[in-house]
């Protein structure tokens, strides 16, 4: 799959498909609520394994109960490729 930066354009048309995912700072971007921290403490790892499955890692934050997704490439000069589409439509498939 390309690392290539999408267009603001290519970037938009994912996201039409990708609901709750949102573009800013060159990164995709989503927030789950889990009814306690050990359903997102769950979530996290999920995510994890789904990533190192990838060999593309989402970024991941815990606040109690919510956890954040973030990805970016790193090899595209952080910016948003395909890749991160890719993977931000597996966490969603996973979590959602
Ligand atoms: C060597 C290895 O394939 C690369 O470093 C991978 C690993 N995980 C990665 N994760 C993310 N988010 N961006 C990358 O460019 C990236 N590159």
């Amino acid at each position: 799959m390309s690392d290539q930066p999408l267009t603001e354009a290519e970037i938009e048309l994912a996201l039409s498909d990708l609901p709750g995912w949102t573009h800013a700072r060159d990164r995709l971007e989503c927030t789950w609520t889990f009814d306690g921290h050990l359903q997102a403490l769950a979530a996290a790892t999920g995510v994890g394994l789904l990533s190192e499955r990838r060999d593309h890692h989402a970024d991941l934050a815990i606040n109690y109960n919510k956890l954040t997704v973030s990805v970016t490439t790193h090899s595209a000069g952080n910016k948003v490729s395909a890749k991160d589409t890719d993977l931000a439509r597996a966490v969603s498939d996973l979590l959602d």
